[in-house]
């Protein structure tokens, strides 16, 4: 399989997985519903907007299915199809989100006068998908490169991981870290050389919820047992349930247990992910509001000279994208190698080319210190 061919397929399984979950959900379970019918071109060009307000869970364990179903059948992919020609609707999406890489001349002259701080998701940004999160290891020479980055810019770790496994695969001290999808956060451990602002930072936003969690999490593996491949992380202060390894005709089944466990807990939501079901607290608090306690604790509140960059590949992060894009400071770049809804500006395909661009801003700053 090529890796096109790879991707196309985790968007084809991430709407049939949806399917399964909302209607699992909804008890209206078809074998229509089951096989999305053919819709025009070879990627993933849903609403994850749409799909994913349609795949939440409600307080009561209920499910909001308004529509869901149909929008799905009609934006749902066929069939896969490797293509080395970009379709319309992919060139319309580059002009509006054009490679970081490409447009970096831009991006450095909007940012002139002003104090960049860069956020960085991890899994999919800094390292691979990979099929085991456990394994998700990011490579010497994008370790070496964040460190440069660090000496230039403040920068920070934003992820679903828990902080301190998030930690173990960074292994940079000098970083801020945002683990948990933002709810548990931590300034570096050793001195940066950002003096500006409370670097001693320790922000937990659902320490209440640490309990419940860590039931749920036990409910979940208990219950997830017997369907091969299904793996449950802890992540802290929220759970993710992996189904990459799952059979694609265990998914409703494992779609049921999770709903069994989650219909006890009222205060807890079920979100999506890259073949993850991300279970965490109802609080109002993401990505995007970690990027604003970050900023603030850095010393930038109310600046009118900070611009903040953000570079992640998922649904959670578009929380911190929309935040600058609301706040007009900075921008977002969104890792995909296919068009989404977004409200990144720029793009970037994969791991590789964030390292790339990583190293032009670290070019940039040498150069620039260099007079
Ligand atoms: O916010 P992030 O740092 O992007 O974390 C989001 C989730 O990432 C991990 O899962 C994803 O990556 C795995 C390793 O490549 C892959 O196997 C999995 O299918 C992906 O969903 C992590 O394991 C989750 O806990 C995070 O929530």
């Amino acid at each position: 399989m090529t890796k096109q061919n790879v991707l196309v397929s985790e968007a084809q399984s991430a709407i049939n997985m949806a399917i399964t979950v909302a209607v699992s959900n909804s008890s209206i379970f078809t074998t229509a519903a089951q096989k999305p019918p053919p819709a025009h071109g070879g990627y993933f060009s849903i609403s994850r907007n749409k799909l994913l307000k349609n795949l939440e869970i409600n307080n009561n364990g209920g499910t909001r299915t308004n529509g869901w179903i149909d929008s799905m059948r009609a934006s749902s992919p066929t069939h896969i199809k490797s293509t080395p020609s970009l379709t319309d609707e992919q060139s319309s999406w580059i002009l509006h989100h054009p490679s970081a890489l490409d447009m970096f001349e831009q991006i450095i002259a909007a940012s002139k006068g002003k104090q960049i701080v860069m956020f960085l998701d991890y899994d999919g940004t800094l390292s691979p998908i990979v099929e085991d999160p456990d394994r998700a290891f990011m490579s010497d020479a994008m370790r070496k490169t964040v460190k440069k980055l660090a000496r230039c810019f403040p920068t920070a770790i934003v992820s679903g991981r828990c902080r301190d496994k998030v930690y173990s695969f960074v292994r940079l001290a000098e970083l801020y870290y945002a683990g948990s999808h933002g709810m548990d956060i931590k300034g570096p451990a050793k001195g940066s050389k950002y003096k500006k602002g409370n670097q001693g930072v320790l922000f937990q936003a659902a320490s209440e919820f640490l309990p419940m969690i860590d039931e749920v999490y036990k409910q979940l593996v208990e219950k997830t047992m017997s369907i091969p491949g299904a793996k449950v992380e802890n992540n802290k202060f929220c759970v993710s349930v992996h189904y990459r390894c799952v059979e694609e005709k265990k998914w409703n089944e494992l779609a049921l247990q999770v709903r069994s466990v989650l219909k006890e807990y009222p205060k807890l939501r079920l979100s999506s992910g890259r073949k993850v079901l991300e279970i965490r607290p109802t609080i109002k608090w993401d990505k995007g509001k970690a990027l604003e306690f970050l900023l603030e604790s850095l010393g930038f509140a109310n600046c009118t000279d900070v611009f903040p960059v953000y570079i992640g590949d998922d649904k959670t992060d578009e929380d911190a994208f929309k935040i600058l894009r609301d706040r007009g400071q900075g921008f977002g770049i969104l890792v995909s190698k296919f068009p989404k809804d977004t409200s990144a500006s720029y793009s970037l395909q994969e791991p590789t080319e964030v390292m790339n661009f990583l190293q032009k801003l670290v070019e940039y700053k040498r150069r620039s210190l260099r007079g």
